[in-house]
């Protein structure tokens, strides 16, 4: 997978370059390009960003720049991309929208800032490609670097190769449509907390219960939407016994 991101803060995504997406990029499994906008401005200030038209606070990125930009770095690699654009107003990104992500040859990110990119830019390249605006969650960020490394760590982690225990991608918190529960490792005890019994007993059966009901538990407690969002079939008579 080709990935390219465009900003004015490069330097934002360097910790794409670390540990397990640094390796999945000296391994060739990843092919991550940054770019900074200011590359495409003309003028001495190198201006990016103008006043919103209607008035109102901050300054709106100026769409000539990005289109140069993104007009370059589409036209830099043959395959097919998907466009996505950072935004507080955009569509949640979810676990189902990295898997989608994660099978796609191409993506290019634009990362805004000030109080985002003129919308005509979003306009335009949706005539002619995938455009997605998300959201990574209902908080406002100051700009749109954050998100990628969120949604680029979210979607290299799933392709094969890149994790070294691919049954954690496959056994993901979300996978089954409910949330992690707990997890122990050594010591058994520890300030006086001792590991759940169960989970020493070497009894496979009773492990996968035990842990299936503190997910039950966990998730009915901390994200009853997602208990609500599960298919009718989704849980059996034990679980409902809980
Ligand atoms: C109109 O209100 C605002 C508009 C933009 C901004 C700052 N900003 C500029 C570009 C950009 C890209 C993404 C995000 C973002 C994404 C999520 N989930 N939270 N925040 C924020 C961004 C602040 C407020």
């Amino acid at each position: 997978m080709r990935i390219d991101v465009v900003t004015i803060f490069p330097g934002y995504l360097a910790p794409l370059r670390e540990a397990l997406l640094g390796r999945a990029v000296g391994t060739g499994l990843l092919d991550i390009a940054v770019h900074d906008l200011r590359d495409w401005t003309h003028d001495v200030h190198q201006a990016v960003d103008d006043a919103p038209y209607g008035g109102g606070p901050g300054m709106v990125m100026r769409p000539h720049v990005w289109g140069e930009a993104l007009d370059d770095v589409l036209a830099a690699d043959p395959r097919p991309a998907r466009l996505v654009v950072p935004t507080p107003a955009g569509r949640p990104f979810t676990q189902a929208a990295a898997h989608a992500y994660a099978a796609q040859e191409r993506l290019v990110f634009a990362c805004g800032r000030y109080e985002g990119i003129d919308q005509r830019v979003v306009d335009h390249y949706a005539a002619s490609m995938p455009v997605d605006e998300i959201s990574i969650g209902d908080y406002v960020l100051v700009g749109g670097e954050v998100a990628v490394l969120v949604v680029v760590e979210a979607v290299a982690r799933l392709l094969p190769g890149v994790l070294g225990n691919p049954r954690s991608a496959a056994e993901d918190s979300f996978s089954d449509g409910l949330l992690e529960g707990p997890a122990y490792t050594r010591p058994e005890v520890w300030r006086g907390h001792a590991v759940p019994e169960v989970l020493r007993s070497g009894n496979h059966g009773a492990i996968a219960r035990w842990r299936r009901d503190r997910a039950l538990e966990r998730t009915a407690e901390r994200r009853p939407d997602l208990i609500a969002a599960l298919p009718p079939d989704a849980l059996d008579e034990a679980d409902r016994a809980l």
